[in-house]
């Protein structure tokens, strides 16, 4: 739905309409700004506490810095839309992450000023730095180089490699580090604690200010005697920093701690910082959801709350008569709770995804068995594999996305060490509006690979708690589990624990001449395929290959035994995954079968809703329909007679 933007923004439809407002317009254009977040993402969705909490930096930047030629690198992008809509894209920002309407994050195919496209956090250090040495190298003197990192995506290992090559790397970058205590959920760790030490200025600021006193007292006393007081605080300042801060250690030059929120401020240490050259670091202090009361008060709730009432705060939620099934993160939120009352040796893990997980409800009721590692994927899972050498169970919940970022540590740490690491995938498949950079795509092919695993996926809530049963059993070895966001298809879910044999499938149905082999929750548009084929006289075999690794050899002995014609199906990439993986069992056991793989093509398959996204490649139920027949099945109709 498009609403209308204030008169200010209105006119402005690149940032060099920005520039011809004065100084002191820029107040009225972020708060028209904020409104106008608040406005569209109120009745469309997204992501919406980090952009207000950006709203005076994005005037400020875009104000200052002459982009896109200057270079303007947004980390994860989820805060970026002020900046969207001050870059030509306001009357386009009610498609923000809607199927076939604008990306909701950075991304280069939309804008020249979105230099960098991102999605996943920490990764603006080091473009921008990419970039600025790009510019050395080009004799670009004269160009600018930003990146703006909050403090959560400060707390991952590649933003630290990106500071520790950029303190020596004497080219023109400016990290902007916007603190404001929060990731989806708070921030955690030591850096955390050391951003507000300084924030609420322990050593340094109380010297600044006894200094600021006898400066001032020495003003007092005469020109001569205020130089050298000065020419003193300069060498005190060097020493102490070097020594007190971390930043000016790495060889950056700090600023701040700053008010985020002044923009006019934020203009003037912009203008200066333009002129000073090297690697800089400003430290804003923001506050995320700042303008929207509820949202300061409650961060992480209105992360992304989806729909909401902008005037009442109240997040529409659709009625329904009946209860509905959970959501699967909250099935394994549940469960591993069960599951380590029983197991003493279980624990939880996450990556900086709490709330998104449900691991939190671990951590409140077992505060001491599950940690928030912050954004730092590989060291959650190489931690991981450290608890289980010594002979813990951990469950390492990640997105599946997000796993991307510790391949090596699933090898190197886990697999090949044999260790009983539970590696829990959420999000696995297309993960939806956020699109391409976090569609859990990739996972089954990639750990299919991998020496050692149990590679699992559950078609519903019970096999996903059965699955997590069975991997915490003694000796189960390093086991992944994977399943989809969003809700599953049980009512009553929550029922006894039953082992699940490693590498055993389940027949859902026989069927005539046609066979179709699923994994994971894919597998229920399948049950809705059939029950529509089953009333034309269609009846497909219906297999759940549960694991990826190890096959079920048994179960695909017999569909390529009965069955000349067989369909495979999942969430997941068609290259080197489930399907790859039959075919593979088919030509090793020369099985001659007409066998089509449904799944996720060789392409960027960009963001929409999960249903969406399925019919677009053809494995929703319409798509496995228009399969079966497209594969000349000879419908039954004496059995529907019958
Ligand atoms: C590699 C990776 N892990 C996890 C996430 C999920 N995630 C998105 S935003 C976010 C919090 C970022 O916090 P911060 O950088 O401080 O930004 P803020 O939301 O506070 O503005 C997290 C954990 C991600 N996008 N990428
Ligand atoms: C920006 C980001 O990476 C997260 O906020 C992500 O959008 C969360 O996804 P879920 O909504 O599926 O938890
Ligand atoms: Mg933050």
């Amino acid at each position: 739905m498009q609403v209308p933007a204030g008169d200010l923004l209105q006119k402005i439809n690149s940032p060099s309409d920005l520039k011809q407002l004065s100084e002191d317009q820029l107040e009225e254009v972020c708060q028209e700004l904020r409104q106008y977040i608040i406005d569209v993402v109120s009745v469309n969705g997204g992501h919406f506490a980090a952009s207000l909490g950006v709203v005076e930096l994005t005037v400020a930047l875009h104000y200052v810095l002459n982009t896109p030629y200057d270079q303007l690198v947004w980390d994860v992008g989820h805060q970026a839309y002020g900046h969207k809509i001050l870059t030509g894209r306001r009357d386009n920002f009610h498609t923000n992450r809607v199927y076939k309407g604008i990306s909701g994050f950075p991304k280069r195919a939309e804008s020249i000023f979105d230099t960098f496209g991102v999605g996943h956090s920490s990764t603006s250090i080091s473009a921008a730095l990419g970039m600025a040495v790009a510019s050395v190298y080009k004799g670009e003197k004269d160009r600018q180089h930003v990146a703006v990192i909050g403090d959560g995506a400060m707390t991952a290992g590649m933003a630290f490699e990106a500071l520790n090559h950029a303190g020596i790397a004497n080219s023109n970058l400016l990290v902007i580090l916007n603190d404001n205590c929060m990731s989806i959920d708070p921030n955690v760790g030591a850096l955390k604690e050391y951003l507000t030490d300084i924030t609420i200025s322990k050593p340094y600021n109380s010297f600044r200010s006894d200094l600021g006193y006898v400066l001032s007292k020495l003003s007092a006393i005469g020109p001569d005697a205020l130089k050298y007081a000065k020419k003193i605080e300069k060498s005190i300042k060097g020493t102490l920093l070097k020594q007190s801060n971390l930043f000016e250690a790495l060889k950056f030059r700090y600023f701040g701690p700053t008010d985020g929120h002044d923009v006019k401020h934020l203009v003037k240490v912009l203008r200066d910082l333009r002129d000073i050259p090297g690697p800089k670091l400003l430290h804003c202090v923001t506050v995320k959801g700042k303008g929207y009361a509820l949202a300061e008060k409650d961060q992480t709730k209105w992360h992304a709350p989806g729909l909401f009432d902008k005037i009442t705060g109240e997040i529409k939620k659709t009625h329904h008569e009946k209860p509905q099934p959970p959501k699967y993160q909250d099935v394994f939120g549940h469960t591993i709770i069960e599951l380590a009352e029983q197991n003493p040796k279980i624990m939880g893990i996450t990556p900086a995804m709490p709330s998104g997980s449900s691991l939190n409800l671990m951590m409140k009721a077992m505060p001491n068995r599950a940690f928030d590692v912050g954004i730092a994927e590989q060291h959650a899972v190489t931690f991981s594999a450290g608890l289980a050498s010594q002979g813990l169970v951990p469950f390492c919940n990640i997105y599946s996305s997000f796993m991307q970022r510790a391949y090596d540590q699933v090898i190197h740490d886990v697999a090949i060490q044999k260790l009983n690491v539970v590696l829990c995938l959420d999000r696995a498949g297309f993960a939806g509006a956020d699109g391409p950079t976090h569609h859990g795509a990739y996972d089954l092919a990639y750990m299919r690979c991998i020496p050692n695993l149990v590679v699992s996926a559950p078609m519903n809530e019970e096999e996903l708690r059965n699955l997590m049963y069975t991997a915490q059993l003694e000796d189960a070895g390093p086991f992944v589990i994977r399943y989809p966001r969003g809700n599953g298809v049980m009512v009553d879910w929550q029922r006894p624990f039953k082992a699940i044999p490693v590498g055993k499938g389940r027949k859902i149905t026989d069927g005539e001449e046609i066979a179709i082999v699923s994994i994971g929750t894919i597998g229920n548009e399948v049950t809705k395929a059939l029950n529509e084929l089953n009333t034309e006289g269609y009846y497909p075999a219906h297999y759940d290959l549960r694991f990826v690794k190890p096959l079920d050899e048994a179960m695909l002995h017999e569909v390529f035994t009965k069955y000349p014609k067989v369909i495979t199906i999942e969430d997941g990439c068609l290259e080197g995954g489930a399907g790859s993986a039959i075919l593979e069992f088919m030509a090793d056991h020369k099985y001659n079968a007409e066998v089509m793989r449904l799944g996720i093509p060789d392409a960027v398959i960009e963001h929409g809703e999960q249903p969406e996204l399925w019919a677009e490649c053809g494995y929703d139920a319409a798509g496995i329909i228009r399969q079966v027949k497209a594969m000349e099945v000879k419908p039954n109709h004496h059995i529907i007679a019958s």
